[in-house]
């Protein structure tokens, strides 16, 4: 048995992750796992390449691949006995004789309703009938309204209101054809109230937390013949049923029996707790209805995700899985067409999703999983208005009964508009949260090298510069004129300069370059070329190239094809790429998660990565063209500050520093313009890129730390034995 399956995990997922060598599951897969596969709805806050696509996208598979099978073997309903099947129990509440907003729990015992302002009700799948003594206990497992009882097959869901109903509230009171009266004591969450019924005194009564509460109802001469079933109706909360297949919390008076021990010759079941020809019809999914939607921030992300999903489901057969991307830049009739064919797990990202549910071609109706991989970097694009807009679409309750179940995730996750969101879409969420707030991986060391004009003349006379934005060409820059102007210069000269120094001084023959602007990105290509040739080979990735050469790009770069990949921010998040040993930000990001994010790219499953960051001590002036740039940037030149209508802003990298490591909580180590990194910082015992030496607790090193303190063990037990010896009486 694989790790992995110890979790849970299916033998043939275990099977697909064994084969991609992780023998163990890491610590947010461990912790989230479970609780996706248990139904949870989990915010998921774990360190960058820490391993959390694989644990939302493991527990997914495994459920959208159990609910085709069971489709395919004409189960149709997982579960709660619903279907009637031989190892169905009997005593379970029903997935078919319940409200549209109630959700069981697929061992049929749990009911939900999270409607605020409707109340939903639910009937077990098993009833009683003729004289005797029954009783169930049901618990509150969370606030909200309930109201608990028993009902005939004529009452209605909403248990109380018509005169075949018998339930007992929450609020105290006891209600039948409408009329509330008070009743016993109020109850809520943590209370067991026993349901007693006595078709031999014809009475009704509750009790709770065992106390006796007295006669509630007299069951009147026309429906002592009648089947009763045990029955509840909740608003916005949660029951637990227990029919006494587990020991009663509060064992019932003197006669009365647990249902599960009637005698069969009283046990009837409840001809509307098996599916109807419609209920059949509707689990069915159609073609372009899938039942797992992973949104994602970019087209690279998307298609990662996509493919682990594909690597997860090689050994799933029988029923096959589909997954399908959704992004822009590809034929959208493709997408149509694939979506007619048959999916069952989408991965998008945003603006092409909205657009093909929009036009009809995409069905919401049986999505299960809404996840939002990346939710902080989703919400700073503006697509919170759209995630509440798809929520809404999506049914809360599946056809076959299951709660919808949504996953958010993020290595920086503990921003307030994701708390808001948590709050307005999620379902008591878990959080898997390991670290606390945006944590920086052990594995990644990150240090900061001070580009200062001032001090570092050589720009004075650099014979290869770099070709700069071309903020200052109106202005009056040159060596001996120190004007914030020639300062702000001098720091794009130089940062061109120092990038190549990282790359010489620490060998560098793979690393990611992020820059602030696709200007930047160009002209840092062009420079790295012209400066290093195939030495430095390299390849750019941001919004104005095209699709397929955004592809091709990161293609190249991962295959080793070429050297060093030169960025925006479009790559700064969850792009994984095995064992990179470095990365280098030209220019810190302004917001400040983004850094935990960018350098989160290197020093990723367990290997060692180094992040430099060039940071200018002097303002630099920098191009911000926003939603009043007519051409967003292509071919503007207006190089007055956004406060006089242009499109420059004045660039403090210093302050963005101190923000970061107030967020962070940390100081981070300064080195020189040599860019040396002290070994001795960093134990030196580091190959970046390489899986870290000497820790963890490997057999053989664990032997050697462990010799000493057992050696002292030792001594002492053989100190106590001899003591204990010495004043031994002698007889
Ligand atoms: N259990 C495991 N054993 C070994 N390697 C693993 C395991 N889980 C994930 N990995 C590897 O770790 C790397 C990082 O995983 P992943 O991309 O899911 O990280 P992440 O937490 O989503 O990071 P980010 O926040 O940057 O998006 C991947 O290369 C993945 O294959």
């Amino acid at each position: 048995m694989t790790a992995f399956e110890e979790f849970g995990v299916l033998p043939e997922i275990g099977r697909a992750v064994d084969e991609m060598e992780w023998t163990l599951p890491t610590d947010v897969q461990a912790e989230a796992i479970p609780l996706i596969l248990g139904g949870g709805d989990v915010l998921m806050a774990a360190e960058t390449g820490s391993g959390k696509t694989g644990a939302f996208c493991l527990p997914i598979l495994q459920i959208v691949w159990e609910t085709l099978k069971d489709i395919q073997e004409g189960k149709g309903q997982k579960g709660a006995g619903a279907s009637g099947g031989a190892t169905a129990k009997p005593w379970t509440m029903s997935f078919f004789d319940r409200g549209n907003a109630l959700a069981v729990s697929p061992e049929g015992l749990k009911c939900q309703a999270r409607e605020f302002k409707e109340w939903h009700g639910c009937r077990c799948t098993t009833g009683v009938q003729g004289a005797g003594k029954y009783y169930f206990e049901a618990t509150v497992t969370d606030e909200g309204l309930c109201r608990v009882g028993w009902s005939t097959q004529s009452a209605n869901l909403d248990l109380g209101t018509c005169k075949y109903g018998f339930g007992f509230g929450g609020t105290g009171k006891k209600s039948n054809s409408r009329q509330f009266d008070d009743y016993g004591e109020a109850f809520g969450i943590n209370d067991v109230i026993g349901c007693l019924l006595d078709l031999q005194g014809n009475e009704v009564k509750f009790m709770k937390n065992g106390k006796d509460l007295g006669v509630a109802f007299r069951v009147p001469d026309n429906l002592r013949t009648e089947t009763f079933y045990p029955a509840v109706v909740l608003k916005n909360a949660e029951m637990l049923f227990n029919f006494g297949e587990e020991a009663f919390k509060h064992p019932p008076p003197q006669g009365f029996v647990g249902l599960a021990a009637v005698d069969q010759k009283n046990v009837r079941k409840n001809p509307l707790a098996v599916p109807t020809a419609a209920a059949v019809a509707d689990a069915k999914p159609k073609p372009n209805a899938p039942q797992a939607i992973i949104i994602e921030p970019s087209r690279e992300l998307a298609e990662q995700t996509l493919n682990q999903i594909t690597r997860f489901k090689k050994y799933l057969k029988d029923p096959l899985i589909n997954e399908l991307l959704l992004i822009g830049g590809v034929s959208v009739k493709t997408q149509m067409a694939v979506l007619q064919s048959g999916v069952d797990i989408i991965v998008a990202t945003p603006g092409r999703l909205e657009d093909l549910i929009g036009g009809g071609y995409l069905l919401l109706s049986h999505c299960r999983f809404f996840v939002l991989d990346e939710a902080d970097g989703l919400l700073q694009q503006g697509y919170g208005d759209l995630i509440d807009r798809l929520h809404k679409q999506i049914p809360k309750i599946t056809a076959d009964g299951r709660r919808l179940q949504m996953i958010v995730c993020s290595a920086t996750l503990h921003s307030f508009e994701v708390k808001k969101m948590a709050e307005r879409l999620m379902h008591f969420p878990t959080w898997v949260d390991l670290k606390g707030e945006d944590a920086v991986p052990e594995t990644v060391h990150h240090v900061v090298v001070r580009v200062d004009p001032q001090k570092d003349t050589t720009w004075h006379n650099m014979r290869q510069r770099i070709q700069t934005d071309g903020v200052h060409a109106q202005d009056n820059v040159r060596p001996g004129n120190s004007t914030a102007e020639t300062l702000s210069e001098a720091v794009k000269i130089l940062k061109g300069d120092y990038c190549v120094r990282a790359i010489e001084e620490h060998n560098m023959d793979r690393a990611i370059i992020f820059c602030r602007t696709k200007l930047d990105c160009d002209n840092l290509e062009k420079y790295l070329k012209y400066v290093g040739g195939q030495k430095y080979s390299c390849v750019c990735l941001h919004g104005d190239r095209k699709p397929q050469e955004r592809k091709a790009n990161l293609d190249a770069f991962k295959e080793k094809q070429v050297k060093f990949l030169i960025c925006t921010d479009v790559a700064a998040r969850g792009i994984d790429i095995t064992g990179l040993p470095f990365m280098i930000n030209i220019t810190l990001p302004d917001e400040k998660s983004n850094y935990v994010h960018r350098i989160g790219r290197v020093g990723r499953a367990e290997r060692m990565g180094l992040a430099i960051s060039l940071v200018s001590s002097v303002p630099e002036k920098v191009w911000y063209h926003g939603e009043w740039c007519k051409s967003r940037g292509r071919n503007c030149w207006n190089t007055n500050l956004t406060a006089q209508k242009g499109c420059c802003i004045w660039y403090n990298e210093m302050n963005y520093l101190a923000e970061i490591e107030d967020h962070l909580n940390i100081t981070i180590p300064q080195v020189d313009k040599d860019i040396k990194v002290p070994v001795n910082d960093f134990d030196g015992k580091v190959v970046y890129g390489e899986k870290v030496l000497n820790s963890g607790t490997g057999y053989k090193d664990h032997v050697q730390q462990l010799i000493p303190v057992v050696q002292q063990l030792a001594e002492l037990e053989s100190k106590a034995q001899l003591l204990f010896l010495k004043h031994l009486p002698v007889r």
